[in-house]
């Protein structure tokens, strides 16, 4: 097959998560006889010093054409003083609206090898396996007004929602529950918001469609403390965009890092952007110690979603296990024992493994 790949690196640990995903790409494409094309175009911060603007138009219609999208991070302290509109988060947001990124999946399982390198006990991650489906392109990110007001002395943001957008981004994690162990906790504040409260009547109403899957509402609050005290308690979970982003970052702590955590954002014809949960992570940007597991795993993502390339999806999964299998990991990964290195140095083992094993067995299939 042949897929043309817009690679968006970003900022900080961007470029060199990216670089680990293309190198994994192509040795999918040589092993599997596929042709992967590439470009790469500028987002955020980068795109602010180049082109004076955190989203080109040129970034957003190479992402139009593209087959699948791959972004690595973007954001930094270089840029944290800029009006919002200016500001490299604003290039993230952006792309995500003009595409219609609505369905934001985030797969949390932790590898058998990382058990002990998280926090938590060991038999309270042992038997985490969720998905966190996040509404991506409403609620208060995108929501207007947002300003300051009375010369400074007050602030507006907004949290809106359509019910269309909250029926699609529902909708999405039945289908995704249904394929899964059929359990689906939607998370909201609907003893406070407005909003929460219109969530709860369309997962009410839409349930009727999908008599297989067992249906719970659960306040935000409490879902945070469950996700680490009994993570194994979900299956998927569905939620707005804010509690979406701050319960999958809490969740990454199941995985032993926030460097494990991937994720694929798509729009209702498929299209499929896919990135780490993580961001920009200055404090170790241009140290080599980024862990690119989070991206090596989106690619494992695109290719199942965006290419329906099981098998090779398979492969890619199996090589970080097989890796992690023989002691290799990152400095993000706090585990006594096993063999810390470079990230750079991580990524060639998974490559060199896709290139050489001749085996899926024992893959953790979690990634859906
Ligand atoms: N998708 C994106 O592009 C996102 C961008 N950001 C931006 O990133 C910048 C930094 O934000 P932070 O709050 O520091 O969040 P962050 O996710 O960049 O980093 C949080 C902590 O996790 C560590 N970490 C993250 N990814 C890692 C990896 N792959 N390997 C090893 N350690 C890793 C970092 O070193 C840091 O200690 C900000 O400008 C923020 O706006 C934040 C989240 C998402
Ligand atoms: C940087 C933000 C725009 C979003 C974020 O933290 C995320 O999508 O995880
Ligand atoms: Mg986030």
């Amino acid at each position: 097959m042949e897929k043309h790949i817009v690679l968006l690196p970003g900022d900080g640990i961007g470029p060199e998560v990216t670089k680990a995903a293309k190198n994994v790409l192509q040795s999918v494409a040589d092993r599997f006889q596929h042709t992967f094309t590439f470009e790469s175009h500028d987002i955020g911060g980068v795109a602010i010093d180049n082109h004076e603007t955190p989203l080109p138009e040129d970034t957003v219609e190479a992402a139009r054409k593209a087959d699948a999208i791959f972004l690595g991070a973007v954001g930094g302290p270089k840029w944290d003083q800029l009006p919002g509109h200016m500001r490299p988060e604003k290039g993230l947001l952006g792309i995500r609206k003009q595409l219609g990124l609505f369905a934001n999946l985030r797969p949390v399982k932790a590898f058998q090898q990382l058990l002990h390198a998280s926090p938590l006990k060991h038999e309270v991650v042992a038997a985490s396996d969720l998905l966190i489906v996040r509404e991506l392109t409403g609620g208060l990110y995108f929501g207007e007004p947002r300003e300051r007001r009375n010369n400074g002395k007050a602030v507006v943001d907004t949290l809106a929602y359509e019910r269309r957008e909250i029926e699609r981004i529902v909708e999405q994690a039945f289908q995704s529950a249904q394929v899964r162990r059929k359990q689906l906790t939607s998370v909201d504040k609907a003893n406070v918001l407005e909003s929460s409260r219109m969530w709860r009547e369309v997962v009410e109403e839409k349930k009727e469609k999908y008599p297989d899957v067992r249906v719970e509402h659960m306040l935000v609050d409490a879902a945070a403390m469950k996700l680490v005290t009994n993570p194994s308690y979900f299956d998927v979970i569905v939620t707005e965009n804010m509690f979406g982003d701050i319960l999958s970052d809490e969740a990454s702590v199941l995985t032993g890092s926030l460097g494990m955590l991937p994720s694929a954002s798509l729009n209702e014809t498929g299209v499929g952007l896919y990135e780490p949960v993580h961001g920009s992570a200055p404090d170790i940007a241009g140290e080599d110690k980024a862990n690119p597991l989070a991206s090596i795993l989106s690619v494992a993502m695109m290719l199942k979603h965006s290419f329906g390339m099981e098998e090779e999806a398979e492969q890619v999964e199996a090589a970080v296990q097989e890796v992690l299998d023989e002691g290799y990991h990152t400095a993000d990964i706090d585990l006594v024992g096993g063999t810390v290195v470079s990230g750079s140095e991580l990524a060639r083992r998974v490559v060199d493994q896709i290139s050489t094993s001749d085996t899926t067995e024992n893959i953790m299939r979690c990634y859906v």
